[in-house]
């Protein structure tokens, strides 16, 4: 018989935690594929005087990040990264993408070779006048291949089994199958595809776009205004990844991880949710992310920083008046009214 997989999970934020309750389960239901036992990565903090690591193993719940949800009973929270992952065959990387080199580079010694990998991270990285994306930095630095899941997929909503689809983009049939057998369940339905740009291209930048969505909420612009953000945000992501990344299917961009997921991060997601309550409150977005999250991170501010980066040195800023008027609102103190100046002026 086959060796059975061993699943570890690289994370346990908001996302990580509810993603580890349907792997939990998952692995249970397939148990000739699976072992059922997975290690989750915690980053050690205390809460309430005890480890967060003793409260996730006692209490089967995340009370910092997913409270309320009960989480599987073979989820193992562990502190020391390299022990998780230690004779893991599938790693599941999803933590904020600022975290991900640190992270990788200590678990360099202890990968096997015939390790897979998967990136349910949502973000870029500018690097030597590049951008690059995660799953291609996992592969570069761990020697193995990587997948990546993205979607429109609110945690604590799909934490909740409220019905959502997500978008897979695996490397091999083979692999595709077997991530579909660890992630799919009637109330999140995948669907794999192979244009691991595309689906990673959208994740990173409709976090930028739900800045713009908060903005537009914050300054009481009504429905309309946010729809137009929306739609030329949408606009912006393809010629982006159109123009920068070879490759990249325009289909790929009305899959979960396209439209739906920008809709769903405009809606009710923590970026728009931030932006919102910075325009008039006079305090920083990172304040507000502290006094509202609680730990969580936000990924729209640093990825409009990097694609910022990014455009200046190919002087093309001017042709991404969206995403560049989110950047000077956020990180140069211009006016919020510049987005629907910017929106009135400016033609595809
Ligand atoms: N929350 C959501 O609804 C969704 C999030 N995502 C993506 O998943 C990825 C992970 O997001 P979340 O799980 O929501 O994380 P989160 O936003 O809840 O982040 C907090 C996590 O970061 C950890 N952390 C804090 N300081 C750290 C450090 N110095 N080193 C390492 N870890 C540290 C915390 O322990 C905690 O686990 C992101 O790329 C995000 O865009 C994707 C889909 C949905
Ligand atoms: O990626 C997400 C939903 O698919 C979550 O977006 P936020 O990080 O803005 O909450």
């Amino acid at each position: 018989m086959a060796q059975k997989l061993k699943v570890a999970i690289i994370g346990s934020g908001n996302w990580g935690s509810a993603i580890s309750k349907i792997i939990g389960n998952n692995v249970k239901l397939h148990p000739d594929i699976f072992q059922e036992d997975v290690n989750m990565w915690v980053f050690q903090e205390q809460v309430d005087g005890k480890n967060l690591t003793d409260i996730i193993n006692e209490k089967h719940e995340n009370v910092k990040y997913l409270p309320g949800i009960p989480l599987p009973e073979n989820i193992h929270a562990v502190s020391d990264v390299k022990e998780t992952a230690s004779g893991a065959n599938i790693l599941v990387f999803v933590l904020p993408h600022q975290f991900v080199y640190k992270v990788c580079e200590s678990l360099k010694d202890v990968i096997s070779p015939d390790c897979k990998a998967i990136s349910l991270i949502k973000g870029l990285d500018f690097q030597d006048n590049n951008l690059t994306l995660f799953s291609e930095e996992i592969e570069k630095i761990l020697g193995i291949s990587c997948a990546c899941l993205s979607g429109a997929n609110i945690a604590s909503e799909v934490a909740e089994e409220k019905f959502g689809e997500t978008t897979i983009a695996a490397k091999t049939e083979e692999d595709g199958k077997i991530f579909e057998k660890l992630f799919h369940t009637p109330n999140f339905d995948v669907k794999i595809i192979n244009d691991h740009v595309g689906v990673e291209v959208c994740g990173s930048l409709k976090n930028v776009i739900a800045i713009g969505a908060g903005i537009c909420d914050g300054l009481d612009y009504g429905n309309n205004t946010k729809a137009a953000v929306i739609r030329r945000g949408l606009l912006e992501m393809r010629k982006f990844g159109k123009t920068f990344f070879g490759g990249v299917r325009t289909e790929t961009f009305f899959e979960s991880c396209g439209v739906a997921d920008l809709i769903t991060t405009c809606a009710g997601g923590r970026n728009r949710k931030v932006a919102a309550a910075f325009i008039n409150s006079g305090k920083s977005i990172d304040e507000i992310e502290k006094e509202m999250l609680n730990g969580q991170k936000l990924q729209g501010t640093t990825t409009a920083l990097e694609v910022h980066r990014f455009l200046e040195s190919k002087n093309m800023t001017d042709e991404f008046p969206l995403m560049t008027a989110i950047y000077r609102i956020v990180y140069e103190g211009a006016p919020p009214e510049l987005l629907a100046e910017n929106l009135r002026t400016r033609k595809f």
